[in-house]
């Protein structure tokens, strides 16, 4: 691959209508059959569609279960294997449905007024627990009631964090909470309450009580601190499991026999994803980290644009095995560990990505959904020590029969800072490959900083390679995968301590003798957009660049984000007035007057993790110092428009990326 295009064609940007994702591998009681939700992009309505489907383990047709018009999502069976829920958008908010799985239509379970965004079985199957931002006195208020005042248009803001990427306008003040419903339908009650957010119920064995995700500190307003609490099913006072001013926990699984509670974490809410997380338990005694020599993280930090996110728990056998994901050198695996204490092992390995698992309650088999560099997704199963592999669906196999792929190329380099520490990256040649040809070369570079480009298909680097360019992309110092130290080290030295490492690898493969190296094109999205900044704030040599989602001025972003002011002040070290100039330093926007590279700022107007005026102060600059620069904004898009905005724009997105390496390279 790579080198010749046979008789296949060159992928385009319109191919993203092409391709299936599948997601949330949910395996059924009696472990014979797997539920999963498959998502198209669907041309003419420009936006997507998902239906669930079922398949069984054994090999066979994968059977449509949905087909509304609409978002079908989160399978989950019931405890005694006769039904599926899910989540669906048919009307409008997202609501819980129900669907026997002899077939027939589909019917509503819920119908809160602010919608449902997770909910979970109770172990007798008779009950659903809910999470919901609906108030108890909604219920008696439904919408299309008449105001008694006409509303004002004026926002009054009290809280820290009014806003959030990907939610429209300003947040309110309703909080989730965890509800209960039949599962046969019938009035909702509501278990939490408080001006608390709580998330992800799971219901201990016998049905009781219910875990869940919650920060109940006095100063949870500002911090970032993630609580494990459990609060009786019929409602009463909640009972913390594993808390504190030091918790920064989530996913939450009860042992078989109640009396233990298993999550994922660690104890520096303030880090997020810069350090990594265990797998801990606790049961009443002191709580046990069990991954403590683990030396990677737990969790999928694999970052790529084609892909439907499930975002899995962990899981606790009957035999005392708790699974759980790893993200390890580029790939995310699943691993396992005796809940007593013990080694963790490979269970799911590979040079590959597993996006989501699920196992049987008996603990024998895994479902799971996994993508590589040249399959985006497909579900598999195994036996719970990952033996007895199979595929069972192939989504994409027809498409991509049809189209040329680059195989990447692994390398390790050492880094060009004092250190020489081993850097990880990927080579993609271009397709039509011909040996003693020159090629223009783009490095792509992750956000985060703490990702990690992965194993995993990825259509922008094919689609440059399907062009006639090298795309080179590494995990430099700051990615997570790689085990804590590396991923921490660029605290308070953004830019500085990673652009030896993208530069080493840039010029390991100038060295292989196939690039051009006057035509070099860089770009990157969110903190990748930031690199992409520095680097041409820094250095001449590249001849193009696109600068995505960026981060340009730090002192704006601390207070305009909407995780400025606690990442940032982890991430540099202090707050702006404390450390004025590590904002100043670190910020690419001072190094304005050195930045001579064409460069294309693509950025989306509702993006608020990352907001639009970081983009323009730097085009305004540049514009100012007469430099070649163009700006392409997004309307209604949010951060995420590379991976989850409407697909027409998806498709522009990658045309001007296109356009501007042909123009300048
Ligand atoms: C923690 C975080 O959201 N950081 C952003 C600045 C970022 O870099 N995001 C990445 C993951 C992206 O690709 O959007």
């Amino acid at each position: 691959m790579g080198a010749s295009t046979g008789a296949k064609r060159r992928l385009t940007p319109e191919d993203i209508y092409n391709i299936t994702l599948v997601s949330d591998a949910q395996i059924s009681p009696d472990g014979r059959h797997v539920a999963y939700t498959q998502t198209i992009l669907d041309k003419e309505k420009n936006d997507y569609r998902s239906s669930i489907f079922v398949v069984p383990v054994d090999g066979g047709t994968p059977r449509r279960f949905t087909s509304a018009d609409a978002r079908d999502s989160f399978p989950r069976w019931s405890p005694d294997g006769s039904r599926i829920a899910f989540l669906s958008n048919r009307t409008g908010k997202s609501q819980v449905w129900m669907i026997s799985v002899d077939g027939g239509e589909a019917t509503q379970v819920t119908d809160l007024p602010e919608g449902v965004t997770y909910f979970a079985w109770s172990p007798d199957g008779s009950t659903l627990a809910l999470v919901s931002k609906t108030e108890a006195a909604q219920l008696e208020k439904r919408e299309g009631d008449e105001e008694d005042e006409e509303k004002s248009d004026v926002v009054r803001i009290t809280r820290i964090r009014f806003r959030a990427d990907g939610v429209s306008g300003f947040l309110d003040d309703k909080r989730s909470h965890i509800w209960c419903i039949p599962a046969a339908g019938g009035d909702p009650w509501q278990v939490t309450s408080g001006d608390f957010d709580d998330a992800w119920p799971v219901w201990s064995p016998g049905g009781h009580e219910i875990a869940f995700v919650s920060n109940r500190t006095e100063d949870r307003e500002y911090n970032t601190v993630s609580e494990i609490w459990a609060v009786p099913a019929r409602g009463g006072e909640a009972r913390p499991i594993a808390t504190g001013d030091d918790a920064y926990f989530g996913r939450p699984v009860w042992s078989v026999d109640g009396a233990a509670i298993a999550f994922a974490g660690h104890r520096q809410p303030e880090a997020g994803g810069a350090i990594d997380s265990h797998v801990w338990v606790a049961d009443g005694g002191a709580t046990r980290c069990l991954t403590e020599g683990l030396g990677r993280t737990v969790g999928d930090a694999g970052i790529n644009d084609t892909f439907a996110s499930a975002n899995p728990g962990l899981a606790w056998t009957p035999d005392g095995w708790i699974y759980f994901q790893v993200s390890d050198s580029g790939n995310t695996h699943v691993y396992r560990v005796p809940a007593g204490g013990g080694d963790p092992s490979l269970v799911v390995g590979g040079q590959r990505r597993v996006l989501d698992f699920s196992l049987s309650p008996d603990g024998s088999r895994i479902a799971f959904v996994a993508g590589d560099p040249l399959n985006p997704c497909d579900v598999y199963v195994c036996r719970a020590d990952g033996s007895d592999e199979r595929r069972l669906t192939a989504v994409n196999e027809e498409f991509f029969s049809s189209v040329a792929l680059s195989q990447p190329e692994e390398f390790r380099v050492p880094s060009h800072a004092d250190d020489r520490a081993e850097i990880h990256g990927w080579v993609m040649k271009p397709i039509g490959f011909e040996p003693g040809r020159k090629y223009p070369l783009v490095l792509e570079i992750h956000g985060g900083p703490h990702g990690m480009y992965a194993n995993h298909y990825f259509h922008e680097f094919q689609l440059l390679a399907a062009q006639g360019y090298v795309v080179v992309y590494t995990n430099p110092r700051g990615s997570q995968g790689y085990g804590t130290e590396y991923a921490s080290y660029t605290r308070a030295a953004w830019g500085e301590k990673d652009m030896p490492d993208l530069m080493a690898a840039v010029d390991y493969v100038i060295e292989q003798g196939y690039v051009d190296p006057n035509r070099l094109g860089v770009t990157g999205g969110s903190y990748g957009g930031y690199m992409t900044n520095w680097v041409i704030g820094h250095t001449d040599r590249f001849n193009a660049a696109v600068t995505q989602r960026c981060v340009s001025d730090l002192y704006s972003f601390f207070g305009t984000s909407d995780i400025g002011f606690n990442f940032g002040a982890y991430e540099w070290g202090g707050v702006p007035w404390e450390v004025r100039e590590n904002y100043v330093r670190l910020s690419p926007i001072t190094y304005v007057e050195n930045m001579k590279t064409p460069l294309l700022i693509i950025h989306s107007e509702e993006d608020y993790r990352c907001p639009i005026a970081q983009a323009e102060q730097l085009f305004i600059s540049l514009k100012i110092l007469g430099r070649e620069v163009e700006f392409v904004r997004f309307p209604n898009e949010n951060h995420n428009l590379s991976r989850s905005g409407k697909p027409k724009h998806r498709v522009e997105r990658l045309q001007f990326i296109l356009g501007w390496f042909q123009r300048y390279l």
